[in-house]
């Protein structure tokens, strides 16, 4: 039978309710008992709500109390051996322990879950890694979701994936060597729920849509056939993108039936339809799991019915992805206008869409008239709307020219003009850009936009806190200085806010890692700049200081990465429209005085394909839009930009092709190996490798950053180095930012005596930091 189903359900919920009571209990407001409440009820409302839609079976194992990969671990009994735990017993404290790190340890590492802004823990494998079950939570939830009458189909993160995005912490060895007894530990459990009567499980395979080593391709087939075979049907996922090279590999396997992303790769279907074997169900991910577009329904009904013919029953209907990446409903959105919330759906109304959709297929479209003709009079509205379509951004994209992507002189020339008017010491001190975001700070800007909080209020309050940050840095004795960013809700929301083109949402969270969420702000129309965005900001700093304040931006790249984007033009053609707008912006900070500007691409990497093959054609669009932000000014005016979460060095030729003047970088946490790769290519610009992690509170001491330092110059030459932290300090306290920097411009001035008197810094004494730091704290709540 026609199955209607998603992959998977946000688990933070609609009001955020998780990120609450899991804040509470880490701060001791509420005990265990109060926490396993709210899940259980987030759980029971978020299934009852798919079953109110009408999908037939509801996602069981989505719901994490931090993350999935983490509690694919803790269910395997693979946890790592340095926290001291047994898996068989262990406790949500123990779980939190792992996920945030605790006094001994650090934290599992943390990292972007595919081309998606959600972070997952890593999981630590080492050869001797058993992999023997660890806590019954899954089954509970099981029973659970059953107990209040619902078809559970338990999510499980494949064998295959959960193996290949694990790590080796100690000695490096061959992961596939574990495979054998994680493919039995996925056995037994299997065994296990089939013995529970489970039917269905949906088990997620997305290394499929990466360019994945023979060996690990050819280990599908032996696993599938022994899992295959455990006594429940299997649905293998993959999404994210095509796996049509696939196809003959998937049709063969030992499994009940596969599902394919349609939405980012709908060319799929005609390579699976001739092939698909005909005792097997093919799921067609048709909803989109990662934007908040509304179906078009008709569109997707013509693709469905296609598939209809040949699959019969054993089609199957649901969502891209899991819907993770969407917020939860747009029913709290009520200061949206009536016509753009009709061009909408959230991860709830994508239940009815799917529900629909499958009705649809099965009833005829009279039977789905009301809902049918209602999305076909919001696809007419949005393709012919106003709003979208601005025909000068349009020309001016067109009219770019290659002169609008390149400074007028080559940094060599640059550098000394720059020079000339910045007069920076050797080793020039700067800073990322954010200081703490205080809870003084959040609560003013809450009330604000309350409007409890009138606008001069406001501005006095964060111009405040500018003054505040100003005087820290001149005090700490900082060269270049940053206004602090207290004014922005968020890097990419803060300009989506301000921008043509853009909507944003009061309540649209998703989940970033663990109780963390961001609320990407909605790209729908063509993008322009309606008045300058951070000028009175950062000139209010400058008139604070005689040193060289520079200018905060976020990049094109970035704030195309983290929003909902429309999807009926190309991404570059998107990403010139928002660097155009920049680009305004970077001349009026120029014309207001400012003349070192930051324009942070933290997302540049992560905006890279999967597939190799397209990776190219990615750098080539995305660097050309930096340079278009940043090409308009003055040789004299240093531009840098910033990076952080990447592994820089498989791109590092398209790094150097954005021509900033300076770049910083995350370096820190990997004892600057990420520079090496900066030192090999002969990166030709100034580089700031950040000599300390911002992720942990803990304050470094002079003579690590110093070891740092050294082993920054052993790569880079010196005149070309800058000395900052890893990144931005929202995530910090006031108390540990200004030791941990006092530290840092103390290190500066002892590595500068030693340039002075031409002598190698002595870093015999310092180890390695000793502690253990968390892996990622900015991420690590
Ligand atoms: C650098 N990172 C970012 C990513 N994506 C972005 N879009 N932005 C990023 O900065 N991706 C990669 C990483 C992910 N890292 C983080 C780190 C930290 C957070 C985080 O702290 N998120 C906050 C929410 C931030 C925010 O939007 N703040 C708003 C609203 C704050 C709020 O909740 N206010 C309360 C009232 C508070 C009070 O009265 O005191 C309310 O509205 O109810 C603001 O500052 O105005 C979080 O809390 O989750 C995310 C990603
Ligand atoms: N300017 C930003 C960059 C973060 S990646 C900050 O300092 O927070
Ligand atoms: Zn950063």
């Amino acid at each position: 039978m026609t199955q209607a189903h998603v992959l998977g359900f946000p688990h933070i919920g609609a009001q955020r309710e998780l990120k609450q009571a899991l804040e509470q209990f880490w701060r001791g407001d509420i005990d265990e008992n109060a926490l396993a409440q709210t899940g259980a009820q987030l759980r029971r409302t978020h299934w009852q709500w798919q079953r109110q839609a009408g999908l037939d079976s509801v996602a069981v194992g989505d719901f994490a109390w931090y993350d999935q990969m983490l509690n694919t671990a803790v269910l395997l009994g693979a946890l790592p051996r340095r926290f001291g735990f047994d898996a068989a017993t262990l406790t949500v404290r123990q779980y939190f322990e792992l996920a945030r790190g605790n006094a001994a340890q650090a934290a599992l590492e943390m990292t972007k879950w595919f081309d998606t802004n959600y972070h997952y823990l890593v999981p630590e494998l080492d050869a001797d890694s058993t992999f023997a079950g660890g806590v019954d939570w899954l089954f509970y939830e099981i029973d659970e979701a059953r107990s209040q009458g619902h078809c559970a189909r338990p999510v499980l993160i494949g064998p295959l994936t959960f193996l290949y995005l694990s790590k080796s912490r100690a000695v490096a060895f061959d992961k596939l060597d574990l495979l054998p007894q994680v493919q039995a530990a996925y056995a037994r459990i299997l065994q296990k729920l089939a013995a529970r009567g489970v039917q269905w499980v949906q088990i997620d395979e997305p290394i499929l849509a990466l360019d994945l080593p023979p060996a690990w391709l050819d280990a599908f087939a032996p696993v599938y056939r022994d899992l295959g075979s455990a006594g429940v049907k299997l649905l293998l996922a993959t999404y994210f993108e095509d796996v049509s090279e696939h196809a003959g590999l998937l049709a063969g396997l030992n499994v009940a039936g596969v599902h394919l992303d349609l939405v980012r790769a709908p060319q799929q279907l005609d390579v699976f339809l001739p092939q698909w074997p005909a005792d097997k169900v093919l799921s067609l991910g048709v909803v989109d799991g990662r934007n908040i577009w509304a179906n078009d329904l008709a569109a997707t009904l013509v693709l469905l019915r296609r598939a209809r013919q040949p699959l019969g029953a054993r089609l199957w209907l649901g969502s891209s992805c899991s819907l993770l990446h969407s917020p939860v409903d747009l029913a709290h959105e009520n200061q949206l206008d009536a016509e753009l919330r009709s061009w909408l759906a959230f991860a709830r109304q994508k239940l009815d869409e799917i529900a629909v959709l499958k009705q649809g297929l099965l009833d005829g479209a009279a039977a789905i008239a009301t809902p049918l003709a209602a999305s076909q009079r919001a696809q007419t509205a949005w393709r012919n709307s106003p709003r979208i379509h601005q025909p000068a951004v349009q020309a001016r994209v067109r009219a770019l020219r290659d002169a609008d992507s390149r400074r007028n002189l080559p940094y060599p020339q640059r550098q000394p003009l720059q020079q000339a008017w910045l007069q920076l010491p050797p080793l020039p001190t700067t800073t990322i850009g954010s200081f703490p975001q205080t809870s003084a700070i959040r609560s003013a800007r809450a009330a604000f936009k309350r409007g409890e909080l009138d606008a001069a209020a406001y501005q006095s309050a964060m111009q405040a806190e500018i003054e505040r940050a100003v005087r820290k840095q001149e005090a700490l004795g900082l060269d270049v200085l940053v206004h602090g960013e207290a004014e922005r809700n968020d890097m990419v929301e803060y300009f989506g806010e301000q921008l043509a083109g853009f909507a944003f949402t009061r309540n649209g969270w998703v989940q970033s890692y663990g109780s963390r969420c961001v609320k990407p702000p909605i790209l729908l129309g063509d993008v322009s700049r309606p008045q300058p965005m951070t000028v009175a900001w950062s000139a209010y700093a400058q008139s604070l200081t005689v040193r060289p304040m520079k200018g905060m931006l976020t990049g094109p790249v970035t704030i195309l990465q983290w929003s909902f984007v429309r999807s009926d033009i190309p991404r570059s053609e998107i990403t010139l429209q928002i660097a155009l707008a920049i680009r305004d912006e970077v001349a009026d900070l120029e014309q207001a005085g400012i003349r070192v500007i930051q324009i942070d691409e933290p997302a540049f990497r992560e905006g890279l394909p999967l597939k190799r093959r397209d990776w190219s054609r990615y750098l080539e669009w995305a660097g050309r839009a930096f340079r278009v932000s940043a090409s308009g000014v003055d040789d004299a005016t240093q531009i840098h930009t910033h990076m952080c979460y990447s592994e820089f060095n498989d791109i590092l030729p398209a790094i150097a092709a954005m021509d900033a003047d300076v770049i910083t970088i995350e370096t820190s946490r990997s004892d600057m190996a990420l520079l090496r790769g900066f030192g090999d290519f002969a990166y030709p610009n100034e580089i700031g490798p950040g000599v300390y992690d911002i992720h942990s509170p803990r304050v470094p001491a002079v003579a690590e950053m110093l070891r740092l330092i050294a082993k920054a110059q052993a790569v880079v030459p010196v005149e070309r180095l800058w000395i900052n932290p890893d990144c931005g300090l929202k995530t910090r306290g006031w108390p540990e930012t200004e030791a941990a920097l006092r530290n840092m411009l103390q290190a500066t001035r002892e590595a500068r005596a030693a340039l002075a008197q031409g002598r190698a810094l002595n870093i015999e004494a310092t180890a390695p930091a000793a502690v253990p730091q968390a892996a990622c704290a900015c991420k690590h709540a």
